[in-house]
């Protein structure tokens, strides 16, 4: 069983855009105190949006926002990180806060590097639903992070979601590939639904509403059910029915063999960013 959340520790988000809004929303959500919670960026007007929103403590400062934490989450872009933790490094290694990157494409070797100090730090790839308390995390930790570390690490992206840990660091780059991109791989298809629904004669909010609700029904049910995806279309599908029709289309234009084409091209482009990123 998974113990009670210790929320007495302050948690530094580096990096207020998409990803770090939607982890700390989905902790506000679950009762994190808002004054625990740190949340910095470059921008005034960022920092504005943010405080109002979310009612966090906010800072240009990215140094001030770390000596506040014992936890430190980084969620800048890629392409930021190393001038991010350069510049933090003599910080980090006065305080030595539990590190959490969870940027695409830059592995334990450069952040470590990068920190100057041998520090605790976890790989973590969420995604957005964390905002719903609703995501998914894969997590893989270097040697240097306690089992008492990987328990708050746990229990923070449990509170938005699902975790799962990797024995592998490279098993980050398909957890990236399945559901850190994912949520982006149903939107497309929502768009798609939606726009064909306005040309089978719906106006787009009719169309829209059509089509998410029939991926929300859908989800449930899958999540729900006993039995797999595969199952369900079947119950769906009558024998000579409409169904039958529109899923024959989809697998002669090749449906399958496009999932695993993109899911692959993110994982290469992931392996990609982490040659092109290392020292
Ligand atoms: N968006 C997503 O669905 C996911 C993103 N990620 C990772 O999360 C990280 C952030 O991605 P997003 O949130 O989408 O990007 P974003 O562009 O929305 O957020 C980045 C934030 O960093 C701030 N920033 C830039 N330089 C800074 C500095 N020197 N100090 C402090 N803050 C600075 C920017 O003002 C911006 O608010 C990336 O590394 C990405 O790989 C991981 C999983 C999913
Ligand atoms: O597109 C990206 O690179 C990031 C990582 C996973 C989702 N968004």
């Amino acid at each position: 069983m998974t113990p009670p959340l210790d929320r007495s520790q302050s948690i530094a988000f580096i990096g207020a855009g998409n990803m770090a809004c939607s982890i700390f929303g989905g902790l506000i959500e679950d009762g994190w105190p808002k004054n625990k919670i740190w949340a910095t960026a470059r921008s005034e007007a960022t920092l504005e949006k943010v405080k109002n929103q979310y009612g966090v403590q906010v800072s240009p400062d990215n140094h001030q926002a770390v000596r506040q934490s014992e936890i430190v989450v980084l969620c800048v872009k890629p392409q930021m990180m190393k001038a991010v933790l350069q510049d933090l490094a003599p910080t980090l290694k006065e305080t030595k806060p539990l590190l959490i990157s969870v940027a695409a494409g830059i592995n334990l070797d450069s952040l470590q590097t990068w920190a100057g100090s041998r520090l605790p730090i976890v790989r973590c790839m969420p995604n957005t639903p964390a905002l719903l308390r609703c995501g998914v995390s894969g997590l893989f930790a270097n040697e240097q992070v306690s089992a008492e570390q990987k328990a708050i690490t746990d229990a923070i992206f449990k509170a938005v979601g699902m975790t799962l840990w990797v024995d592998n660091e490279n098993l980050i780059d398909s957890v990236i590939a399945v559901s850190g991109s994912g949520p982006a791989y149903y939107f497309l298809f929502m768009e798609a639904m939606t726009e064909v629904g306005t040309r089978l004669g719906f106006d787009r909010k009719t169309a829209e509403q059509l089509t998410l609700q029939t991926a929300l029904g859908a989800a449930k049910m899958a999540v729900g059910s006993d039995v797999d995806a595969r199952e369900l279309r079947r119950q769906v599908t009558s024998p000579g029915g409409t169904t039958e029709q529109a899923i024959r289309a989809f697998q002669a234009g090749g449906l399958e063999q496009l999932v695993e084409q993109a899911m692959q091209a993110a994982v290469d482009r992931a392996a990609e960013m982490t040659r092109q990123l290392a020292d």
